[in-house]
């Protein structure tokens, strides 16, 4: 029933203006599944790459498509991400490319759910997945990467770890990220937005740490419960070899006292989570920092990590984290994302579900995160292609309780 009778790809359009791949799966009882790719800024350096979608479209539609219409089963998700990976032949998608691969995957995973009439994150998790949600962190304040003459730091995320339903700390999200505006308004700060809608103010991190702890502080007041904060730092874009350390401006800093400055700011404003921390390679970092302040928050490895298998068990031999950033397009198919899940699970690893920078109004990912029981999902607060993800769960929390 779930056999595929049909592939089509596309280009479109992403948030940033870019053209990336969006594929539609069909299967022979008239199941459809439609899906696209989102594209990183601070990507990581080990990510499964991406090709311009035309090439990716193009290799695909000679390599891939031949191996799953007729051959594959939209219902069985690892004999369609087999066929991909059997199609492109190498680690990192750079036949088919990783964009082509992953709106392939999850264009196919929702054509199965729409045969067997399941929402997606039944179809992925089990019958008995959506008991819990995760808690939707909202970046509110970014730089990096993200958006220029802004915070060194890419994003200080809103944490709403006290509402009681994923509608509040939707809700709760997008009220701090207004609140963060009026702030910067008292201050006579210009803000500009950055890729993920987060307010891109000319601050120095420390300000934004005052903006953030006043925000979350007054929205908690306000709704009644608790909302704390978290940071993805992307260490790895700060990180400068040269320099041998973080450079933030004209400020330096070694990793001892990355370390050092990272736990002290845990302490100080009792983060939630705190993000790639450390540069992509620094495993014994990771480790150090995770051994100092792991019991009192989430350290996760994005670009350390990039839902890798193999990358994630040398942190976990490593003791480095005790959380892994899952994104489907770092790896390529959402079979390559559940193992790293499964893995990072069997260890006692969170495992947080995320965006990337440039996306879609695709909202396949707050379906994993449900299937998946991810303890935190990473989307934005504000912005079509966030809110497309952060309306979908509260539509699934509708629909499953
Ligand atoms: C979402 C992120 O940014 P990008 O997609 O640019 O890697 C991130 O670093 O977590
Ligand atoms: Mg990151």
């Amino acid at each position: 029933m779930t056999r595929i009778t049909g592939v089509r790809l596309r280009r479109i359009l992403d948030s940033r203006g870019n053209a990336t791949v969006e594929a539609d799966v069909l299967t022979e009882s008239g199941g459809f599944g439609r899906a696209a790719a989102p594209s990183g800024a601070s990507t990581g350096e080990y990510e499964a790459l991406e090709l311009p979608p035309s090439e990716a479209i193009a290799a695909a539609r000679k390599h891939a498509i031949p191996r799953l219409v007729d051959e594959a089963f939209a219902g069985d998700q690892r004999s369609v991400d087999g066929a991909l990976r059997a199609a492109d032949g190498t680690d990192d998608f750079s036949e088919i490319g990783a964009n082509s691969a992953v709106a392939i995957s999850m264009a196919a995973a929702k054509a199965g759910a729409d045969v067997l009439g399941a929402p997606l994150y039944q179809h992925l998790g089990g019958a008995f997945r959506g008991e819990n949600f995760p808690i939707p962190l909202g970046n509110v304040i970014g730089g990096g990467e993200h958006a220029k003459e802004a915070t060194h730091i890419q994003e200080f995320l809103a944490a709403p770890v006290g509402a009681p339903s994923v509608s509040d700390a939707v809700f709760a999200n997008a009220q701090v990220h207004g609140r963060v505006s009026e702030l910067l308004d008292e201050r006579d700060l210009p803000a500009g937005k950055g890729d993920e809608g987060a307010w891109a103010p000319p601050v120095s991190d420390a300000e934004a740490f005052d903006l953030m702890e006043e925000a979350v502080a007054d929205v908690a007041d306000d709704l009644g419960f608790e909302i704390k904060f978290g940071l993805d730092m992307a260490a790895a874009e700060l990180y400068d070899d040269e320099e041998d350390g973080y450079v933030y401006g004209d400020d330096v800093k070694s990793t001892a006292e990355q370390i050092d400055y990272v736990a002290d700011m845990v302490e100080e404003y009792d983060l939630a989570y705190v993000e790639d921390p450390l540069d992509e390679d620094d495993y014994e970092g990771f480790a150090e920092l995770t051994d100092r302040v792991g019991d009192q928050t989430l350290i996760c490895g994005d670009d350390l990590f990039v839902t890798n298998v193999a990358r994630l068990q040398d942190g976990i031999d490593a003791g480095a984290a005790n959380s892994i950033l899952i994104k489907p397009n770092q790896i390529g198919t959402l079979t390559d994302a559940f193992d790293a899940i499964e893995l990072a699970n069997r260890n006692g690893y969170d495992a947080v579900v995320s965006h990337r920078s440039g996306e879609t109004t695709d909202a396949t990912i707050a379906h994993l995160a449900v299937a998946t029981d991810a303890p935190f999902i990473k989307t934005g607060t504000v912005g079509g292609e966030r809110t497309a993800k952060l309306n979908e769960l509260i539509r699934i929390a509708e629909d499953a309780t």
